[in-house]
């Protein structure tokens, strides 16, 4: 991998402002890591108070509207993010795909709105259960990569993909290295085929029950160049374990 790896919590809707002690305690120990870029997506109301409070640390929001302002009550734009402090939004994660009704396209204006906003963005891909089982994973996920991913001039230094199977996230069930190897692989040739060499270019995570017991095994998992942690990314001795192994020899 040609970049740092990068390392990203997603809190999901965890964490009230007690937990910025967490995100304190993940920023020293960021800050012993250096050969690592280390993130963190915490719930929207947390997200101006741990830019305050974190030097070391991205702060990112863990989705955006697609428009910048308007009459949609509840949501939050990805300028309304980066007015915050954050420093890239999350799009098209699973359960956003699952709950909430969003579809390719969808994710894909969200992903060019952070864009447009100045952010940063991971964009989200990963099967089903049943879609693996019936052997269509690579086919679904690259499907998503292709109507998801946003193309436009100057847009692949901002862009992160993560892939993230469904059924290893919140499970305890983490994919084996060899299968994300052959997926990261088909998300490779599809970066390459949507941005031509520069496609090379633009890091490649793995989610989905990632812990400081199997971190090092897929990190080392060529083009895993990081990872998207839920769970193990809530405290610091867990989260820091995972940066740790993610560290190169040098750092
Ligand atoms: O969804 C995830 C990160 O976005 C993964 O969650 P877990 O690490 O809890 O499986």
């Amino acid at each position: 991998m040609p970049q740092r790896p990068y390392i990203v919590g997603n809190w999901k809707m965890n964490g009230t402002r007690a937990q910025l002690a967490e995100a304190r305690a993940i920023d020293r120990g960021a800050a012993r890591h250096s050969g690592v870029r280390v993130a963190i997506a915490p719930p929207f109301t947390l997200i101006s108070t741990m830019v305050e409070a974190v030097q070391e640390l991205t702060v990112g929001g863990q989705d955006c509207h697609s428009q910048v302002s308007g009459a949609f009550t509840g949501d939050i734009s990805a300028m309304m993010l980066k007015d915050a402090g954050a420093g890239f939004a999350i799009v098209g994660h699973s359960e956003r795909r699952a709950m909430h009704g969003e579809n390719d396209a969808m994710v894909q204006d969200k992903a060019r709105a952070a864009l447009d906003a100045g952010l940063e963005v991971i964009v989200c891909v990963g099967e089903t259960e049943a879609q693996r089982d019936a052997g269509k994973a690579e086919q679904v996920v690259g499907e998503q990569v292709e109507a998801s991913m946003p193309v436009g001039e100057g847009f692949v230094p901002r862009l992160t993909l993560a892939y993230e199977p469904v059924w290893a996230i919140g499970t305890g069930r983490v994919a084996a290295p060899a299968d994300v190897a052959a997926m990261h692989a088909v998300l490779r040739a599809k970066l390459v085929a949507l941005y031509g060499d520069e496609g090379s270019n633009v890091r490649i995570l793995y989610g989905g029950s990632v812990n400081a017991g199997n971190a090092a095994e897929l990190l080392a998992t060529p083009e895993v160049g990081g990872a998207l942690v839920g769970g193990a990314s809530l405290t610091a001795d867990s989260f820091l374990a995972i940066v740790a192994a993610a560290a190169p020899a040098a750092d």
